[in-house]
Order: C-alpha cells, then structure tokens, then sequence
C-alpha cells in the first residue's frame, strides 16, 4: 500500500469515528457519516478483491482513495470512469461500481453516475446514500423526472422503514397518487396479526381527561375510588370508604412534582415523561402551557368539535418539545437527558439549523393535508403554541407561526390513532367487583348498591404510530386495529387481518364508522382526512334512493306528498327500490340490479351495520 493509501486510510477512518463536516467536504461530497461507512466498507472489500487480482487495471492498489480529491478529470479519463461505473453495475458489482461512481469529482458526476450510484445504495441497502444520489440526480436531471422521483421517495421510505421491513416481512410499502400504502407480500390468513406499533407521540383525549384518569406515559389506568364515586365519595360513611379502598386495585397515582397536570403510575413514567417532553411543558416553568393544560383538563366545549376526538392539542405541543429536546440532547450529549432542573447553561447555536432539521425528521413521514384557511377559525391555540414556544426561555428557537402550526395540526389531524393501555378503567372496576364478590364475608357487594354508578368511561389516547400511519382508509378494510400491551410497560396497537390477502394486496383501516351510508362516510373523510373516497366499496353504492347507483338516472318527479310541508325548489321525486340485503344501492330497474351485481356490488353487499366499525375509526 503505497503512503498515499495509507494517509487516505486515516483520514477516512478518522472522519468515519468522528464525522467532522470541514474534513469531509475534502471528501468528493461525502456528507454523512453512513456514506462514509459504506466507502469504508466498500474500501475494504475492493482492497480484499485486489489481493487476488494483482494485474487488473482497475485495481485500487493503483487507483488509490488519494484519487478522490476534488481535481477534474480530463473528458477522455471522465469517459472512461463512467463506462467503468456502468460495466460494473450491469455486472452486479455493486460497491465496485459505486466505489467508481463516488470517485468521479461531483461536480463532474453525470446523470447517469448519480442514479447509478443511488441504485447501488439502495441494493445494499444504504438507504440514507441512496437518497442523496437520486436527489442530486433530480438536481442535475432538471426537469421533472417521474421515474426519479419513484425512485428518490422509494429510498426515503425505505431508509424510514427499513427496521420495520426488515421486522415483518410479509409486508412491504409502496407510494401512489394516495401517498404510502402497506401491501402484502405473501398470503395473510383472517385473524393473523401483522405487526404491531407503538407511538412516538400521545396524549389522552379532551373529553376522556378528567373523568378517566391514566398514566401519561404507558396509558393504564389510574382511576381510583374517589375519581370513580365522584361527589358521591364524600357522602360514603368512612368505614365503607376504607372497605371499597381494601378490594379496589392497588393504584397510587404519581403526579409531577411541581404542577397538578401529570399523573403517572411508576417513577419510571414519570421520569420518561419529564425527559421527553415535561421539562418544557411544565407550567412550573414554562407558565404559558398552564393555559393548554386547562384547556385540555375542561374539555373546553366551544371548540370541543375540533379537539374532542382522538387529536388532542397536547399532541402538537408534545411532538414540538420532543423535537426541542432532541436537539438540546444531541447537541449536549445527554448531559441535561436525566437532570431534573432546567438550567440550559447556554442558549444553543442559533445559526445552525443542522440538528433542529434532524430532530424534526423523526416526524417526517407523517403526510399533512387539509385545508389552510380552517386554521384561521382556531386562533385561540395557534396563540397558544405560540405562547409556549415562541419564548426567550426556551434553550433553541423553533418558530411557531401560522404555517409551521397548520402543517403539525395536520400532520396530527390525519394520522392519529386512538388506542390505550389494555388497562382500561373498564378492568379495574371488574377486579373490585371480582375482589369483592370472591373474598368479601361483609355483605359489602349489598352495601355499595346505592352508590355503584356502573361501568365507568374508559381512558382513550390519540398518538402517531410511525408504520400502522402508513395505512390507507377502505370503506371495505382487510385489517383492524386493536389495542396491545406491545410490551409490558408499552402500550400500542397491533394490525390484525379481517379478510384473507393475497400478495400485493394493500392492507386498509377503516377511519370512520362503516355503518353510515356513502355520502355521510365520504363528508366525513374529505373533512378530516382531505381526501375523497374512492374505494370498491363507494364504486358499488349510492348515495340515496333518487338515482339509480347503476345507470346514474334520475327517478321520476311526484307531486308534493305532504303539501303541509315545502321543499323549495327542489321537485319531490318517487324513491327507487334498494337492494334488500345492504340498502346501500338503488336501481331503477331488475337489469340495473343484475347489472350492478356482475360489475362488483357482489363484492361489498353485506349488512354494514352488523361490521364492527368502531375497532379502527381513526
Ligand atoms: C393515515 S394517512 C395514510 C397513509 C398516507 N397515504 C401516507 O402517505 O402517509 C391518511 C392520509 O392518507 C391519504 N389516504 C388514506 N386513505 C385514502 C384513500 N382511500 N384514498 C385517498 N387518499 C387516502 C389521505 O391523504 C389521508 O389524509
């Protein structure tokens, strides 16, 4: 190995340790440190190749790493490396070929090297690479390049999910005009469970806050007899109290230590929850979030429509101090991770964006769409999230401004999942009641009959779970969602099958409520989730009894039935008959029906309001 060789060796090994930005600009646009790895490795192999192959040309012996400095190459030498790259590829040696390609000056790699060296990324796998190629791809290519941007999302995607893919390989995820979709890639029985999921961010519902009390952080249940007799627990005479206290479930919930809003069942959640997020939304500290704390525990009923439901806005303004306190934890290497006091001893960087971009891609693959002009009708909590993080006190500057708030609203808006703990307060109430009737001599069950107030509300949380967020809706969905302990102090979901799939079928929830006729179903997805549904089973049913579902034709015109009541304008028309089993599709006609059933109404027909609808309805 020449002394060329082994200096080039150093350096790169020096940068793969330590991945310092000035040394690897000298490094042909090497930017990262995965790219850097995959060179190294890829250097060692070709070094390994040449021990046995001392007479080849291409031999890095002889073309060694020194090579790579930014000097252009001649047109003739630039030729000749190009075609080196391209026999390479087409022979399947991959690291050869994107050892060749990533020798090429980059200001002098054409169209070609850069989709030639992203394809040999992704074959092996280096997603991260590969996406920095077909994008610098894109860059030179100029126009628009349908078949390079495929390409480009395909190793974005496969660079997120490559851990999940990797976990359940019988699914794999593909992009169409929808978006991402999950899709089978072998037979999957009904009943199987594919995979399960846990959020990287949640929060308990509005209305579910404060008469179902759980721990903020894995979700079980915390209710308590207080909580569950309500005002009526004052009114227990004490010795009953004691009584019901000795067969309710062992609960003590832990609340933070400096502001009532928390409650947690260990030290551990509780110490999860400050790291994570807490330390900046504690109104100890940050006053501004005592506002959104309230506005959660009331339920706040005159916006309650837009927060009442599985998004709660403790969401968003989770996800953004989880992404502030990425960025203090990278930037300080865990140094405030477990301290418990906020003395950020230096305000970070404020020029380099660099972390706060990354910290942000954690939530990257959540899609975002809805419409704009709705936020100007919640001003109240954009000024909220403002109040929180536009503020001198926080340790990095993440502007929150009308944009920045809208994309998060939908990000949050359609991609949340409800889903809790298997713990539900539902289990706890059985226990005391199992407790009381198996060990209880007292006569207590009798006791307590005037103040049982039966079976209380379950807890319920909203959350994004990065893969199960993946799945699209149909109004026919071949899996359901269900909650799971996913291990014994996490809580999540598992996607189960509900109706057999072949491979390269697509795996679908159903986000709303299946037992509502197409119009209801199909308003309801364009005004939460921004799309309009377009699934087998909208193709084959129709929206009323006043157009054939098949032939499209109106039913004749009536007089007025009831001339005690008017319809404006609107001519009163006779309702066309409805198919007997689903009543979800009319026809003028026995044909139209026949029709209709050959073309795929046999497909969905079935009675909807028997389905389980409420298992997955986002
Ligand atoms: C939970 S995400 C599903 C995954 C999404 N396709 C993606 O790329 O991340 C929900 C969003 O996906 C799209 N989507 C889901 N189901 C759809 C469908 N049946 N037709 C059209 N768009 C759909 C809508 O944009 C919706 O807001």
């Amino acid at each position: 190995m020449s002394g060329d060789d082994i200096n080039a060796d150093r350096m790169l090994e020096a940068m793969a340790n330590n991945n310092q930005p000035s040394t690897i600009n000298q490094l042909n646009g090497c930017t990262s440190k995965e790219e850097l790895d995959l060179i190294m490795h890829i250097r060692r192999t070709i070094l390994h190749l040449d021990e046995d192959t001392t007479n080849d040309r291409s031999s890095p012996k002889k073309d060694t790493i020194s090579t790579t400095t930014a000097t252009s190459l001649s047109t003739a030498t630039l030729d000749f490396k190009i075609e080196r790259a391209k026999q390479k590829f087409a022979a399947g040696s991959l690291e050869e070929a994107f050892y060749e390609c990533w020798k090429i000056p980059q200001e002098q790699r054409t169209l070609e090297i850069w989709k030639i060296g992203g394809e040999c990324c992704k074959k092996l796998r280096v997603f991260a690479v590969a996406q920095r190629w077909f994008s610098e791809a894109i860059h030179v290519c100029r126009s628009n390049n349908t078949d390079l941007n495929v390409k480009l999302e395909q190793a974005r995607i496969a660079r997120f999910f490559n851990t999940y893919l990797t976990q359940y390989p019988m699914i794999d995820i593909r992009v169409d005009e929808r978006g991402k979709g999950i899709y089978a890639k072998r037979v999957i029985s009904p009943g199987e469970d594919i995979f399960t999921d846990i959020p990287l961010v949640h929060a308990q519902t509005v209305d579910t806050l404060s008469i179902s009390p759980a721990c903020a952080i894995c979700t079980t249940s915390l209710l308590t007899p207080a909580v569950y007799f309500e005002t009526t627990w004052s009114r227990i005479p004490e010795k009953l109290q004691r009584q019901i206290e000795e067969y309710w479930p062992h609960i003590t919930p832990i609340s933070c230590p400096y502001c009532p809003f928390e409650l947690y069942c260990s030290e551990a959640c509780r110490q999860q929850a400050w790291d994570n997020y807490h330390k900046i939304l504690c109104p100890s500290f940050n006053p501004e979030t005592t506002e959104l704390y309230q506005f959660c525990a009331n339920g706040q009923i005159i916006v309650r429509e837009t927060w009442n439901s599985i998004f709660s806005p403790m969401i968003l303004a989770k996800l953004i101090a989880m992404i502030i306190l990425n960025v203090v934890n990278s930037v300080q290497n865990g140094t405030t991770q477990n301290s418990i006091d906020l003395n950020y001893s230096h305000k970070l960087q404020q020029t380099d964006d660099g972390p706060l971009e990354q910290a942000k891609e954690i939530f990257s693959e959540f899609i975002s769409s809805g419409d704009a002009t709705y936020i100007r009708t919640i001003p109240r909590m954009l000024k909220i999230m403002k109040n929180i993080f536009n503020h001198s006190s926080m340790p990095i500057h993440y502007e929150i401004n009308e944009q920045e708030f809208t994309y998060r609203f939908y990000q949050i808006a359609c991609n949340a999942q409800s889903f809790s703990s298997p713990t539900y307060a539902t289990t706890i109430y059985t226990r005391f009641l199992s407790n009381i009737r198996q060990r209880d001599r007292t006569g207590l069950y009798q006791l307590l009959q005037t103040y049982l107030k039966g079976e209380p509300i379950d807890q319920v949380f909203g959350g994004l779970f990065p893969l199960q967020s993946s799945l699209n809706h149909s109004c026919d969905n071949s899996c359901e969602i269900m909650d799971c302990q996913v291990t014994p102090e996490v809580a999540g979901i598992k996607v189960r099958c509900k109706h057999q799939l072949k491979p390269g079928d697509e795996l679908t929830i159903n986000y709303v409520d299946l037992a509502l006729g197409r119009r209801a179903r199909r308003a309801m997805l364009k005004r939460a989730y921004n799309f309009w549904c377009e699934c087998q089973r909208c193709t084959f049913e129709g929206d009323d009894a006043y157009s054939c579902t098949e032939c499209k034709t109106l039913s004749p015109i009536i007089d007025n039935p009831n001339p005690n009541l008017t319809n404006g304008n609107i001519p009163y028309r006779k309702p066309f008959p409805a198919c007997s089993r689903c009543r979800n599709a009319w026809y003028c006609s026995p044909t139209c029906q026949k029709q209709a059933w050959k073309q795929g109404h046999k497909l969905i027909c079935r009675d909807w309001t028997k389905e389980r609808s409420s298992s997955s309805a986002n």
